[in-house]
C-alpha cells in the first residue's frame, strides 16, 4: 500500500514560473507551481492535455528551449538550486541522477543500434566501469523491469520488440544509472491496460526498493490512484489541488478533481454514460480572470473573479478554491 513518506526531499519545487514568449503574447504553462517529492516516493501529476504537466517536467530537468523560459520560483535537488545552474551540471545531473522517461519509447532509444550497445553506452555516459560489469547491469536491469530472457534481448534491435517490451527497455536504461529522480512522462498511455497495469507494478516496487523518487505525469487520474503516493492535480498551469493520493481520489476538494473523478469509469457505471466535465480547457493565451476553473464550475461566484490563493485542507490538502469542499 502507498505510504506517506517522511523522508526528506529529493526535490522541491516552489513557485515555479514558466513562460512561452510567442508571437501571439506570453503564455504561462507553468505559473506558480509547488511539488515536493520525497525518496521512495511515488507523486502523480495529473491533469488535461495542455495543462503545463509536461512543461513542469521539462523545466526540473533543464529542457526548455526558446521561446520557453523559467522567469521565477525554485527547484531545489537535494537542496541544490536547479533554476540558474550551467548547462554543464544539469548535463552531469540528466540521465544519472535525475532520468526521464517518455510516452514514446523511441525518444529514448536509437532505432539502428541493439539493445546491449544503448544500455552500455548509457552507463559509460556517466561511469567508468569494464564492458563485462556494464553487461552485466544492463541484463539485470531488463531481469528488474520484468522483461523476459533479458540475455537474449540485450541481442535485439528496437524494431524486433513490442511497444511494450520497448517501453521496459526505455525504463530500463532510465534505471542503468540507479536515478535518485525519475520523471516519467505518459510512459505507459500508449499501452494496452495489462502491460500498463505490469509495468505500473514494478515501477512502484523499484522505487520502493531503491528509494527512488519519482514524478508520474499523466492525464489519467485511474492509473495514478492506485499508484501514486501523493497527487498534485493542475489546471492550466498551477496546481490546484495536492495531497495523499486516496484523499484526493476518495475526498476530492476542487470541482475540478471531482469532475476527474467523476469521469472515471467504474463497474457501477459500467455500460452507462460517464459524467463529463462541461466545457473546455482555456487557451493560455486568453485566461479568464480570476480562477482559471471559473467558467466550467458548478460553484462559480463573485469571489471566483479573484486569483484563489492555496489553502489547506484537513488532513493534509493544498487546495485553490475559494468553494473548496472539507
Ligand atoms: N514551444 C512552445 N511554444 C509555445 N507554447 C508552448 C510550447 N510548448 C508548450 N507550450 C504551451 O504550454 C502548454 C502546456 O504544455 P504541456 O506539454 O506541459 O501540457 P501537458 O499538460 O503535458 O499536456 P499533454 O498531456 O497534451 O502533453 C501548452 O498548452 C502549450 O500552449
Amino acid at each position: 500500500m502507498p505510504t506517506e513518506s517522511v523522508s526528506a526531499p529529493v526535490l522541491e519545487v516552489r513557485g515555479l514560473q514558466t513562460h512561452f514568449f510567442t508571437h501571439g503574447g506570453v503564455v504561462k504553462a507553468v505559473d506558480g507551481v509547488d511539488l515536493r517529492v520525497g525518496g521512495g516516493e511515488i507523486l502523480g501529476l495529473v491533469g488535461e492535455s495542455g495543462s503545463g504537466k509536461s512543461i513542469t517536467g521539462f523545466s526540473v530537468i533543464g529542457l526548455i528551449d526558446a521561446p520557453g523560459r523559467i522567469v521565477g520560483g525554485s527547484i531545489r535537488y537535494l537542496g541544490e538550486e536547479l533554476v540558474g545552474a550551467g548547462e554543464r551540471r544539469l548535463q552531469q545531473l540528466r540521465g544519472k541522477e535525475i532520468a526521464m522517461i517518455f510516452q514514446d519509447p523511441m525518444m529514448t532509444l536509437n532505432p539502428v543500434l541493439r539493445v546491449d550497445t544503448q544500455m552500455v553506452e548509457a552507463i559509460h555516459a556517466h561511469e567508468k566501469v569494464g564492458a563485462a560489469a556494464a553487461l552485466a547491469r544492463a541484463r539485470d536491469t531488463l531481469a528488474m523491469v520484468g522483461i523476459p530472457s533479458p540475455q537474449e534481448r540485450l541481442l535485439s534491435y528496437p524494431h524486433q520488440l513490442s511497444g511494450g517490451m520497448r517501453q521496459r527497455v526505455a525504463i530500463a536504461i532510465a534505471l542503468l544509472n540507479k536515478p535518485r529522480l525519475i520523471i516519467a512522462d505518459e510512459p505507459t498511455t500508449a499501452l494496452d491496460v495489462t502491460i500498463q497495469a505490469q509495468i505500473l507494478y514494478e515501477v512502484q516496487k523499484l522505487c520502493r526498493e531503491t528509494g527512488t523518487a519519482m514524478i508520474w505525469i499523466t492525464h489519467d487520474l485511474a492509473v495514478v490512484s492506485g499508484l501514486a503516493d501523493r497527487i498534485a492535480v493542475m489546471y492550466a498551469g498551477r496546481i490546484v489541488e495536492s495531497g495523499a493520493a486516496a484523499d484526493v481520489v476518495h475526498r476530492p476538494s476542487h470541482p475540478y478533481t471531482q469532475g476527474l473523478v467523476d469521469s472515471i469509469p467504474t463497474r457501477a457505471t459500467h455500460g452507462s454514460l460517464l459524467r463529463q466535465i462541461p466545457g473546455m480547457t482555456p487557451s493560455l493565451l486568453q485566461l479568464p480572470q480570476g480562477c482559471a476553473f471559473r467558467p466550467r464550475c458548478g460553484y462559480a461566484s463573485s469571489a471566483c473573479l479573484t486569483v484563489p490563493q492555496a489553502v489547506d485542507v484537513p488532513p493534509q490538502k493544498t487546495v485553490r478554491c475559494w468553494h473548496a469542499l472539507a
